[in-house]
């Protein structure tokens, strides 16, 4: 058979010459979709020990490997045989141990007890976790995200920024990039002044994306108000009042502001009255 000689990338350049890298992996990403990295500082030690990790499992007697055996897709670890060796017409040749590391504790607890080796693959994963983020970011940097998506808790933040792109704003469900004026101030209207102002005005959501080339600094200043405030619809700011959230102590806001935002839900909707 022809012998595919795909691209080998030093990945030591990172530090040297870093737009070469990416030149690099680009051009081996479009032609090929495949590449072998060196250099890549993941310690010689771990990837020995991952290696020996698997021939030693596979080499453990049947009855130690029995408790671990599953059909089912759902189960975190398991061994397999094959493919879904019940249904299908054609068995392969293949054992499988899956083996999910992250994040390390919902998984640890399931990782099998022989070979003992088997609790250092976390600090593999965490080496081959880091790299593959890091050549995301080399490969398309927009999909690492500096700050994820959300809107400001407080009522409005006062933002300088120097001139890197980088801040993105949500409209009609498109993100926009915000377009740096030497300084100038980017004003965002924060969720207390949407409550306040009962939905006249808006909290949009926003995001910050990295890039590659340069760093970016930003100065943010969050007005909130106290922590004990009382905060509801403003009754003199609203015409036709007919309140559309509920009243609420800001500090309690803040607090399921901060796992609902976690969870990408969006944290007026809470408070929101039912209609
Ligand atoms: O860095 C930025 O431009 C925005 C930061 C931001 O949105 C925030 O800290 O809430
Ligand atoms: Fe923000």
């Amino acid at each position: 058979m022809e012998k595919l000689n795909i691209p080998v990338i030093d990945f030591h350049q990172l530090g040297t010459d870093k737009a070469q890298l990416i030149k690099q992996i680009t051009e081996a990403a479009k032609e090929f979709g495949f590449f072998q990295l060196i250099n890549h500082g993941v310690p010689d030690n771990l990837l020995h020990n991952v290696m020996n990790v698997g021939k030693e499992f596979f080499e453990l007697p049947s009855e130690d490997k029995a408790s671990l055996y599953s059909e089912d897709a759902r189960q975190s670890c398991r061994l397999y045989t094959s493919i879904d060796y019940v249904r299908e017409q054609v068995h392969y040749w293949r054992d499988t141990l899956r083996h999910p590391c992250h994040p390390l504790e919902e998984h640890i607890d399931f990782w099998p007890q022989k070979p003992a080796s088997c609790r250092g693959v976390g600090s593999y994963s965490v080496e081959v976790r880091k790299l593959s983020l890091c050549l995301l970011d080399l490969i398309y940097p927009s999909l690492t995200l500096g700050l994820p998506k959300h809107s400001d808790v407080n009522l409005i933040t006062l933002l300088l920024q120097e001139q890197v792109h980088g801040l993105q704003v949500l409209k009609d469900e498109q993100w926009l990039a915000v377009e740096p004026v030497p300084n100038a101030f980017v004003v965002n209207i924060g969720h207390m002044l949407q409550i306040m102002s009962n939905g006249k005005l808006s909290s949009a959501d926003h995001r910050v994306v990295t890039n590659n080339k340069v760093s970016r600094t930003a100065v943010t200043s969050f007005k909130h108000p106290s922590s004990t405030y009382h905060i509801e619809p403003a009754k003199a700011l609203v015409m036709d009042f007919n309140p559309l959230y509920q009243a609420f102590i800001y500090k309690d806001f803040v607090s399921t502001y901060k796992t609902d935002t976690e969870e990408r839900v969006s944290p007026l909707e809470r408070y929101k009255f039912q209609t």
